[in-house]
């Protein structure tokens, strides 16, 4: 975000869902992070395969956070406020109350989180109808999409949820109703994860035809029937009632919303490379890789023209940067399956010590440690023998299989530190060889890719980069930023506002 008319003390707000935490920022006109806070949030689990979360949590978490980055300031010069999230989905009734999304009726888990994997039947028969819409998913729709959950809604939770429900939203799309009362959604959540297109809108066969034609009877206003690009101003900005949640006064323009991944992909899309010698330098927009990178990540690529590869979702047209179709890759879980291999192995509370010893972070300790023991060798020898197969929780893109299991080759009976780092290695590897798969796929279907720009937590992490710039053979570009998922909130804020003209002019780029 840069060029505006550079008038001090305008600022704005981006507030960022991720899957682990609530996050918000405090941004100038010129796209520089002068505030951050953070908030973790609650997840339940109640059964395998079954992820939810609480929409009262959340907001909760949100006014927390806001109200930290705009401590010391004089909240009046704050001209916008921006929303991301996962694409998780939220139910309400008829009153806007959370409805529970469980078996064991507890309303305050009102929220089926999007990895969640209970919809396996549902989106099996889904597929089976080959309808025209799933051209615009990959050509398979994914378990972690909208439509099997609500199908799995109906069929499982028909008194206390179902015939309750007034509204189901994306969560990016909750977080702007609770701040303006306004129930629009935003075009990339329908774009992206219910089906909607937007050049036709809803395709009633489609819901019909799997079973939900009682959204078709009432005009979509259960699941919404007034679309809104990505940093459209919404309705009269903040009520009176979120204004005084979130610390801001009344009036404060709110932007239409951005899925997390889509807000990661614009902050760092349309970085301005120019004067640092990079080799992406002059070369179009759409030669760049967006990879967001946190609990899952996210492959996001951009055309003029729609791009339809097996596997990888979309294309979706104008869901991330308007008037480009977007291609969206994806592996479900990453920082999650790091997360898991690290902290399930024996030799953990030897390197939790270790590290805390330390005062590092467990990864920092391992990088280091793998440094230590690789001697001369390259990092990446350390793992000749022992090999992972990372789709612990199906495969995203481009296989489209979510039967998929995880796999660990080369094993031996011990369990000491070096064999913790060495595991660690052989995980981040083959995240990395994933990133090349999906690569691969988008560049036969017509994709042109040459360097690719990271960001989320695991971004911060310089071995799971260096992985991937050895194994895709591509530049990695890190923002100087490096909470570039906050900026892209932060501009659909500063869109609103009118301080700027469009996402682009916010985004501010050569290339776009
Ligand atoms: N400094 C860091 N070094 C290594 N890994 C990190 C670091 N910071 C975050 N991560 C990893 O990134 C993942 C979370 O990323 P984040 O973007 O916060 O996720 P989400 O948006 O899904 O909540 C976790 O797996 C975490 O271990
Ligand atoms: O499906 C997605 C984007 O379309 C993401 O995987 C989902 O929103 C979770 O994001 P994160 O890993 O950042 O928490």
């Amino acid at each position: 975000m840069s060029g505006g008319d550079q008038e001090p003390g305008r600022y704005y707000v981006g507030v960022d869902v991720g899957t682990g935490s609530v996050r918000a920022a405090l941004v100038d006109q010129r796209g520089v992070l002068l505030a951050f806070a953070d908030q973790p949030i609650n997840k339940w689990e109640p059964q395998f395969s079954h992820h939810e979360q609480s929409s009262e949590d959340i907001w909760a978490a949100c006014c927390v956070v806001t109200k930290k980055v705009v401590q010391g300031i004089d909240v009046n010069q704050v001209r916008g406020l921006g929303f991301d999230a996962t694409c998780s989905l939220v139910v309400l009734d008829k009153q806007f109350h959370p409805l529970p999304v469980n078996l064991e009726g507890d309303s305050r888990r009102n929220i089926i989180m999007w990895l969640d994997h209970r919809a396996v039947s549902q989106v099996h028969r889904i597929n089976e109808t080959q309808h025209s819409v799933l051209q615009y998913v990959g050509g398979v729709m994914s378990v972690e999409m909208q439509a099997p959950k609500l199908l799995w809604l109906k069929e499982n939770l028909r008194e206390t949820c179902w015939d309750k429900a007034g509204h189901f939203f994306d969560l990016p799309d909750f977080l702007s109703w609770k701040a303006t009362g306004v129930t629009a959604r935003s075009l990339c959540s329908l774009v992206c994860k219910w089906t909607y297109s937007a050049e036709k809108g809803w395709d009633d066969s489609f819901w019909k035809t799997i079973g939900l034609e009682d959204f078709v009877a009432d005009n979509y206003s259960k699941i919404g029937n007034q679309v809104l690009p990505p940093g459209a101003s919404l309705g009269n900005g903040l009520t009176p009632e979120a204004a005084k949640d979130l610390g801001l006064p009344a009036g404060v323009a709110v932007a239409a919303s951005l899925i997390d991944a889509h807000a990661g992909g614009l902050g760092v899309i349309g970085a301005d490379v120019r004067g640092h010698g990079l080799s992406c330098e002059g070369q179009p927009v759409t030669s760049r890789l967006a990879v967001i990178c946190g609990t899952s990540s996210c492959h996001m690529g951009i055309s003029r023209d729609p791009i339809f590869v097996p596997g990888v979702w979309g294309p979706y047209f104008s869901a991330m940067v308007p008037g480009f179709w977007l291609n969206e890759g994806g592996q479900s879980v990453t920082g999650k399956l790091i997360d898991h291999m690290v902290q399930g192995h024996a030799a953990f509370p030897e390197l939790q010590a270790k590290a805390a010893a330390r005062c590092q972070s467990v990864y920092a300790y391992l990088n280091s440690h793998l440094d230590l023991i690789k001697k001369a060798q390259p990092v990446g020898f350390l793992t000749v023998d022992l090999h992972v197969w990372p789709d612990f929780h199906g495969n995203r893109s481009p296989l489209a299989d979510l039967t998929l299991k995880g796999m660990v080759t080369g094993l031996k009976l011990s369990q000491d530190l070096d064999d913790l780092a060495i595991l660690y290695l052989a995980t981040v590897q083959a995240i990395a060889f994933g990133t090349r798969l999906i690569i691969e796929a988008m560049e036969a279907a017509g994709h042109s890719v040459s360097t690719l720009f990271l960001c989320g937590g695991l971004s911060k992490n310089p071995l799971f980069v260096q992985m991937h710039a050895d194994i895709t053979g591509m530049p990695v570009i890190l923002s100087r930023e490096v909470e570039s998922v906050l900026v892209g909130a932060a501009i659909l804020g500063a869109c609103a506002s009118g301080d700027f003209a469009s996402v682009q002019c916010a985004c501010c780029s050569q290339h776009l």
